[in-house]
């Protein structure tokens, strides 16, 4: 790797998420040493096709076989073409597709050949960063808090802050900033709150025959249950200490809890539900945060956001109101989290991942390797 991206001082970096809504491959650009952001680039996007969402879906909760060939051979192409037009890069972080997480049984599965990547693209490749990490006993999620910390910095926060993401999932970073470096016991806990978008996504794709709640119009409309809220938070994953992490279908059959009530007061719980989920896991948090700043679709919902900030003791923003990119950030952690592979620095700590000691996971692969 050395020859690849030299051992200190800044490059430019491009990373690459496929995330747990199956939407599509997001691209962006971070200029890093692996320690600073020294600044963002381009960012790009591609959709899937909904053809190719189903060969997605059909490997989902797979391990192995057809299915799992299809979606990965369907990711690695998505991405030569997600980021074969990004120009001046140094290095490549790509994450893949999820498609199965049980850190504590069969491993973690995250699919795409970034050996062809590298190849594809020219370029050396940063990839598979999640198994070394559950290898060693942590969750091996969440990864983007040594990113978040980062951010933290950039943004020049001197209190301990919150960065939500809700996509699929939930999670938190808590970031104490009085911290030099993001791996000092104390400077971040992470977690995975509950579901998020996901099961409202479900229920109204199930119901409705529509792929989200979009500007949550649909739950403005309705009244959360308190009997299924109550019965959901009774989950044992609420009680367990943190890190801890989720599948996207572990929740799969909450939605069994709002199966007899109407449409709109089903999303309006299942949204609530996501909020209370935070709320709780917000409990977690060493000291109280100054703020909480949200990234991933979620923050696109005017409802959702109003729920978490009723139930939270400080602002909730999304994070443009401190200059980021929510539809990016997770691209760009795994741009930033690339860097710090390649210079052997870690991407994952206790704090993040429960694993027992610091880990820098991801396998390296440069373009002529293949
Ligand atoms: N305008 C909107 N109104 C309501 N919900 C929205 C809106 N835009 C996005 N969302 C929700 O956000 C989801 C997409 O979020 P995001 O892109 O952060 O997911 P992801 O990155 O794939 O997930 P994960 O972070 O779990 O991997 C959509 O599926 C939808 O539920
Ligand atoms: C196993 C896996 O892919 N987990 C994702 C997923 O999507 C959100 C949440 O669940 C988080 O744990 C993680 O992604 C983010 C980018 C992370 O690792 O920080």
């Amino acid at each position: 790797m050395k020859r690849a991206i030299g051992r200190e001082g800044p490059v430019t970096a491009l990373g690459a998420m496929s995330g747990t809504s199956l939407d599509g491959v997001d691209a962006a650009v971070v200029e890093t040493d692996g320690l600073t952001i020294f600044g963002f680039g381009p960012v790009g996007y591609r959709a899937y096709s909904a053809e190719e969402r189903s060969v997605l879906r059909a490997g989902l909760g797979r391990w192995a076989g057809p299915e799992v060939e299809a979606a990965g051979d369907l990711v690695t192409r998505a991405h030569v073409q997600a980021l074969a037009g990004f120009e001046g890069v140094d290095l490549v972080g790509f994450h893949g597709q999820t498609l199965a997480h049980e850190p504590r049984g069969r491993g973690t599965l995250q699919v795409g050949d970034g050996a062809a990547l590298a190849a594809a693209l020219g370029r050396p490749v940063v990839w598979d960063f999640r198994s070394d990490d559950v290898q060693l006993g942590g969750e091996g999620a969440p990864l983007a808090p040594f990113f978040h910390f980062a951010c933290a910095k950039w943004i020049g926060a001197t209190e301990p802050l919150c960065f939500l993401n809700l996509g699929g999932v939930g999670n938190l970073t808590y970031v104490d900033p009085g911290f030099d470096r993001p791996e000092v016991p104390g400077a971040l806990l992470a977690f995975d709150t509950g579901p998020a978008n996901a099961p409202v996504n479900d229920l109204m794709q199930a119901r409705l025959g529509l792929p989200m709640d979009e500007g949550g119009a649909v739950a403005r409309g309705g009244t959360v249950e308190t009997g299924a809220l109550e019965l959901f938070l009774a989950e044992p994953y609420f009680a367990r200490m943190p890190p801890k992490s989720l599948d996207r279908n572990d929740f799969a059959e909450m939605i069994g809890l709002v199966s007899e009530l109407s449409d709109s007061d089903a999303v309006a719980t299942l949204t609530g539900m996501c909020a209370a989920a935070v709320a709780q896991g917000m409990e977690h948090c060493p000291r109280p945060p100054a703020r909480v700043l949200v990234t991933g679709g979620g923050r696109h919902n005017p409802v959702l956001m109003e729920m978490l900030q009723v139930s939270l003791d400080c602002p909730v923003e999304p994070v443009e109101s401190v200059g980021l990119d929510g539809d990016m950030l997770e691209a760009q952690a795994f741009a930033y989290l690339a860097v710090r592979v390649a210079r052997g620095l870690p991407t994952s700590c206790p704090g993040t991942t429960g694993v027992g000691a610091l880990v820098g996971g991801g396998i390296v692969s440069l373009p002529d390797e293949a």
